[in-house]
């Protein structure tokens, strides 16, 4: 058996699970998996949720948040209403877009989860630096909302610009951690940054008190 096969095996078995249980789509068992080992909702949470579409991952954390809790979403492309869920249609690396998604969450987020992906181009070296840059405004954008001890999971397609990466999510949080959940395919170079315990800026003293 090729490994290519056993990677389309896979594929289809979420495929088909995803219809048999109402979920958007695969990418939700990945968010699943990652949450069953890492924990990172609680009921109650209010999470933020960046590159959502079509709502896979916006299902599985409102199931985990709950009636008390609040899930937003911002995407590129239009998501299809999702009881319970409130989403906006727009770019997150356009300033005006996190300004609108901040004002959807109405408050600071527990947990910031990011599935942005770029438009895969083929090219290893330019899909990896574009997926960087996404994931560094999805880390900037978490440390604006994050309350503190807040989570963030994003994903990454790997390459050289990782360990850079890496140690900047390190300087905000107290465990980082990087996963392969089960659902995400063999041949994929995606990989998961799962970050726990957000440590806010210290805030600058006044002069008088220097
Ligand atoms: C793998 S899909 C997300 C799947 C989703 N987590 C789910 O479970 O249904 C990646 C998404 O990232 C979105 N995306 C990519 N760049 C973005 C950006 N700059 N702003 C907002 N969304 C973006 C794409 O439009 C695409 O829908």
């Amino acid at each position: 058996m090729s490994d290519r096969w056993l990677a389309e095996r896979k594929r289809e078995h979420y495929y088909r699970l995803a219809k048999k249980l109402n979920y958007r789509s695969r990418a939700s068992f990945k968010l699943a998996q990652i949450d069953e080992k890492f924990h990172i909702f609680r009921e109650g949470d209010a999470v933020t949720d960046l590159g959502a579409a079509p709502g896979g991952w916006l299902q599985i954390a409102k199931e985990r948040v709950g009636e008390t809790g609040k899930v937003v979403g911002v995407d590129l492309q239009k998501i299809e209403p999702l009881e319970g869920v409130q989403t906006i249609r727009g770019d997150m690396l356009k300033p005006e877009t996190a300004e609108k998604l901040k004002e959807l969450l109405g408050g600071k987020a527990d947990v910031v989860i990011s599935d942005m992906s770029p438009n895969i181009s083929g090219s290893y070296c330019m899909d990896h630096a574009r997926s960087v840059e996404l994931c560094t405004y999805a880390l900037n954008f978490a440390r604006q909302v994050l309350k503190p001890k807040g989570n963030l999971v994003m994903k990454i397609f790997e390459g050289d610009m990782m360990k850079g990466f890496l140690n900047d999510v390190r300087s905000s949080f107290q465990n980082v951690k990087l996963h392969s959940p089960k659902a995400s395919r063999d041949s994929s170079s995606e990989i998961y940054i799962i970050a726990k315990g957000f440590i806010p800026p210290k805030e600058p003293v006044p002069e008088e008190e220097q």
